[in-house]
């Protein structure tokens, strides 16, 4: 198994948001993780994060998350926040390279080789054009698909993405489901997206997890889980104190 939850229940406080979730990603995949405003999908991520205190377990390839120590580091996973805030002067393509920062020893400077990989991440993007810009002078989604880059060059086993598409136009958010798509299936990467953007996933392949249903579970994506969803999630939300 290379993803599994094992009884999480996780929230703040005595505001429980995550109820025994039990679930297990067995090979790479795509994993849209759904549901309504505040219904945890965060939450979950912070606990994959350590970030929070939570019940029952996290398991990557068997493994308990608490007892392996700077799995960022070793590559196994990397993360992807809703809102980075970058407020210094900073090139794209010196923020980009620095997702080779786990090959490289303290203090170790980035080479033309390193900015070669971080230029060619750039162009599958088509962000070319904004290698030598100020990141800080870059609109909303282009500053969100300048992350991807960084994550991209990452190149971690398992990517965990807070909604990468909620700045993008309608071009970039297909072509971002369909980048982490291939990710997962040619790269064998297993990928975990917080996503609110339902109709992009109708042609994908992989999995559905609704966080506001009573009993989330995997759901294998197609049509017709996709609309049962959105119908599901346009009912209303139901709330548990
Ligand atoms: N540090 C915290 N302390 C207390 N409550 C928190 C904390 N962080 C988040 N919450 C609350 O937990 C709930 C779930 O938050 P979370 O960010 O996980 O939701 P979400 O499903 O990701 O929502 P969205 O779709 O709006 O991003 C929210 O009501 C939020 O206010």
């Amino acid at each position: 198994m290379i993803v599994e939850v094992k009884n999480l229940v996780a929230g703040y406080g005595h505001r429980v948001l995550i109820r025994n979730l039990s679930f297990s990603v067995p090979s790479p995949a795509f994993v849209a993780i759904i549901g309504h405003n505040g219904a945890g999908k965060t939450t979950f991520f912070k606990a994959f994060q350590q970030k929070i205190d939570y019940e029952g377990q996290l398991l990557l390839h068997n493994q308990d998350l608490k007892q392996l120590s700077n799995p960022a580091e070793k590559g196994l996973l990397s993360y992807l926040p809703q809102k980075n805030v970058i407020n210094f002067p900073i090139k794209v393509h010196d923020l980009v390279v620095m997702g080779l920062f786990r090959k490289k020893r303290f203090f170790e400077n980035y080479d033309t080789a390193d900015y070669t990989q971080a230029a060619q991440i750039l162009e599958q993007l088509q962000l070319s054009h904004l290698i030598d810009h100020d990141f800080t002078t870059l609109s909303g989604g282009e500053q969100q698909l300048v992350w991807l880059a960084q994550l991209m060059l990452q190149d971690a086993e398992i990517i965990f993405l807070d909604e990468p598409t909620q700045q993008l136009d309608v071009y970039y958010k297909n072509k971002v489901f369909s980048l982490l798509q291939d990710w997962a299936i040619t790269k064998g990467k297993t990928i975990l997206c917080i996503t609110h953007d339902l109709s992009n996933l109708v042609p994908l392949q992989g999995y559905l997890l609704n966080l506001s249903k009573p009993e989330p579970i995997l759901e294998p994506i197609s049509a017709e889980v996709v609309q049962e969803n959105q119908v599901f999630l346009e009912a209303g939300r139901q709330v548990i104190s």
